[in-house]
């Protein structure tokens, strides 16, 4: 496989630049910058993939031209799989030095969690593959989690003796990598960084007008924020920089479905990672899922002592719910103080066919499935089997603000996606926290549908 698609990724290095060729813009992957051999093998891997959808055909060119991108889109509207499209199509970077030429990581695609690395993978895989190509894909992707099953070691020594055209990794996993070998990630001579899902990787303090107790947990949230940047921001720290150490500085693309003011407010003014003489700024139009119902169920039973846990209330009702109205697969989202294994466990003394979520593992049997994650281990990932998301009361926080209305809006967006249908149900453990949720469905405007 490598072979083949090396020698496409350096013709496009020769190839003149895209937009002379673009002309009048149509809905086509052609008139978006692909060779016709790529659209080929796009469409032999995607059957249902025709045309780019509205948010692909701005980001792809955009993508191609080089310029710095913050992308801001509905969920499930393709903005992973467009990105992964065009940096494909993006010439390798090739350095060299002392009279030899050697290929080096050209993207570094920076995503919340192992999962949506590995879904990233298996696209790429589809796609190589349908280029009628044979052989390791490691020059194509490789990837760069925490608890893979190899050692750093090893990782690191793959990385660079080929180095991959995209290498997607986690933060942790990255920084891990870096702290081990500065030269492993090939930083200095980068193309193009991505962060995908920015919103939830970057942690930024809300600011908002309001009185001195405001004041005060606002420079908090500062403190704690200056005192552990966290992952992404210490990796975009050190490309962003040290500009003086590379030749060409490396392309930004940052996406989300949600990206809050102080996010934006953070990234424009005070982070020093984007180029604003070369940045565009995509804000998809609004994307209703019409075919998306959602509902609160108060879960019966006898009220026991709130925990940090889930009670054995909200996992009998959310077992009924299950029982009554699924028939295929649906996904259940809870706090990650629940802990995934034990809920499953939880489910499975009632007789529900439950499993951690896990992309790798294969396609469902006959019996209804559910799969159980956290707001943090779903984050991103495109799961067009499912038709239900359940999820345990407000998951990523005790009262209503925007972080927690942007959680829900990504865990609901699971389903819906690409104008598909679903049913989304937060199991609450009683009238309080529904009148929580309420609040959470009235901000982004969806009634509460009564169940089922
Ligand atoms: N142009 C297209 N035509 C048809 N289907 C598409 C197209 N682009 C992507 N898809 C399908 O959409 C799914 C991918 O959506 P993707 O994960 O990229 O959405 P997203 O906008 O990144 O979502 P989220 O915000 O939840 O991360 C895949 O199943 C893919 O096959």
């Amino acid at each position: 496989m490598s072979s083949t698609y090396e020698a496409y990724a350096e013709a496009l290095a020769r190839r003149k630049p895209a937009e002379e060729g673009l002309g009048e813009r149509r809905l086509s992957f052609a008139a978006l910058g692909f060779e016709p051999t790529f659209v080929t093998a796009l469409q032999k891997a995607f059957p249902n993939v025709q045309e780019p959808t509205a948010v692909q055909e701005k980001l792809i060119p955009e993508i191609l031209s080089g310029k710095d991108i913050l992308l801001k889109d509905g969920t499930g509207t393709g903005k992973s799989f467009g990105l992964v499209l065009a940096l494909l199509n993006t010439p390798r970077v090739v350095v060299h030095e002392g009279g030899k030429s050697r290929r080096v990581v050209t993207t570094l695609f920076i995503v919340p969690h192992r999962d949506l690395a590995y879904q990233l993978v298996e696209w790429i895989e589809r796609l190589a593959s349908a280029f009628g190509t044979s052989g390791g894909l490691s020059s194509i992707v490789q990837v760069v989690v925490r608890g893979s099953n190899k050692t750093l070691g090893t990782t690191i020594e793959e990385i660079k003796e080929t180095p991959p055209h995209i290498l997607i990794g986690t933060p942790q996993g990255l920084l891990e990598i870096y702290r081990e070998d500065e030269d492993a990630l090939q930083l200095w001579t980068l193309s193009t960084v991505v962060v995908d899902e920015v919103d939830y990787l970057v942690e930024t303090a809300a600011r908002k007008e309001a009185g001195k107790s405001f004041h005060k947990a606002y420079e908090k949230a500062v403190r704690k924020v200056q005192l552990h940047p966290g992952p992404t921001r210490e990796i975009l720290d050190v490309i962003y920089g040290k500009e003086e150490e590379r030749k060409e500085r490396a392309q930004l693309i940052m996406t989300s479905a949600t990206l809050r003011v102080h996010l934006k407010d953070y990234l424009f003014e005070e982070s020093g990672w984007l180029d604003a003489d070369n940045l565009v700024k995509i804000v998809g139009g609004k994307t209703e899922a019409k075919e998306v119902t959602h509902s609160i169920l108060i879960a019966t039973g006898v009220r026991e002592e709130k925990t940090e846990k889930i009670s054995a209330n909200v996992v009998e009702t959310i077992a009924t719910a299950f029982a009554v109205d699924v028939s295929g697969t649906a996904l259940l989202v809870v706090p990650a103080s629940a802990g995934v294994q034990r809920v499953v466990e939880d489910l499975r003394s009632l007789g529900v066919d439950a499993e951690g979520l896990d992309v790798r593992r294969g396609a469902a049997g006959e019996n209804p499935r559910l799969l159980v994650a956290t707001a943090a281990t779903m984050r991103g990932l495109d799961l067009p089997q499912l038709s239900h998301v359940f999820v345990v009361g407000l998951v990523d926080g005790r009262s209503v603000n925007g972080r927690v209305v942007d959680s829900y809006v990504h865990i609901a967006g699971r389903v819906g996606r690409f104008g598909g249908r679903g049913r989304v149900v937060s199991v609450v453990e009683d009238e309080e926290e529904a009148k929580k949720m309420s609040r959470i469905l009235r901000t982004i405007r969806v009634p509460n549908k009564h169940f089922p």
